[in-house]
């Protein structure tokens, strides 16, 4: 049987503007979502449980299957649509963990994406319990340029067509950094609305840098690159991007990344 497959592209927010906090712990943002073209890998194949294998260089990042946001979002997305069937899943784990890439999010996302399917249910039912998985999964299930607010989980569509194909460098100093320990030492000041993302900012770097002073490093190095015109840290780091003018200046600076940081040069989707 031909197995089933999706790709979970890594997120990457332009701009984002902490707001203020929320009466449920979370912060009220606005961002703007983009998507590149590669990611983490899921595949599946019908089965009458529910498994899930990890693959690939982060898989040794990852704790046990149980608690992988793919195993939540299928058993979610199953009782959620009353289907009886399972699947034999596996994850091919190619995005760092914990990089503001929206690894986890994308996941659970291309699980939603992959087992509606495989078990050919409506997709209604996939939007329904994204929300419940993270703040960020509604806008990893489409994928789609978007702006977020709220939790970052209210969706609007952006119009980014300029910006497809665009050449990107993704670079992590391989410092993992979480979401929540970010948000909690952003300094409560509201800088103002997010009306143009190039224009804008991302509110949780200075929270980012305290806790890895690294990511000021790298992003100094990608402004110093040639070609790239436009530079900024994504989500709650500590991976930073680089638009690029051009496929081969991106490649050339791939070529020139130090080896003890992660890289990958992709496009927008
Ligand atoms: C910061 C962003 C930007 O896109 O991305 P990442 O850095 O995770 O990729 C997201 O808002 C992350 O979304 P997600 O990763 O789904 O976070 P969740 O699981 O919902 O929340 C994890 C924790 O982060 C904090 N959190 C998350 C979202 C939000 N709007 N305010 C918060 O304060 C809360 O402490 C929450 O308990
Ligand atoms: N499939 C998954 N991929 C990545 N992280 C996962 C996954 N499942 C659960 N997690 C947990 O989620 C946390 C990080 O989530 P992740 O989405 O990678 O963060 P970020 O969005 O900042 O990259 C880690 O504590 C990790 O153990």
């Amino acid at each position: 049987m031909i197995p089933h497959r999706e790709i979970a592209p890594a997120k990457l927010n332009l701009a984002l503007h902490v707001r203020g906090k929320r009466p449920d712990g979370r912060h009220d943002i606005e961002t703007v979502f983009a998507f590149c073209v590669d990611g983490d890998r899921l595949s599946g194949e019908a089965a009458d449980t529910l498994s899930l294998e990890v693959k690939g260089p982060f898989a040794g990042e990852l704790g046990p299957s149980e608690s992988n946001l793919v195993i939540r979002a299928a058993e979610a997305l199953r009782d959620a649509a009353g289907v009886k069937q399972g699947a034999a899943l596996v994850l091919d784990k190619r995005l760092p963990v914990a990089s503001g890439l929206g690894g986890g999010s994308a996941d659970a996302a291309a699980a939603l994406r992959l087992l509606t399917s495989m078990w050919t249910i409506d997709p209604s039912h996939a939007q329904a319990v994204a929300p419940q998985l993270g703040s960020d999964v509604p806008a990893c299930l489409l994928s789609l340029p978007a702006r977020g607010e709220g939790a970052g989980d209210q969706l609007s569509p952006v119009d980014l067509s300029d910006l497809s194909g665009a050449a990107v460098l993704l670079v992590n100093p391989r410092v993992p950094l979480s979401t929540a320990e970010v948000f909690a030492g952003w300094d409560g000041e509201d800088r103002g609305p997010l009306t143009d993302w190039r224009h804008g900012r991302n509110d949780l770097e200075q929270a980012a840098i305290r806790q890895a002073p690294l990511v000021t490093t790298v992003l100094a190095w990608l402004s110093a690159q040639r070609g790239a015109s436009f530079v900024r840290m994504s989500g709650s780091g500590a991976t930073c991007f680089a638009l690029f003018e051009n496929d081969a200046q991106r490649d050339q600076s791939a070529t020139a990344v130090p080896r003890e940081w992660w890289h990958l040069a992709t496009s927008l989707r």
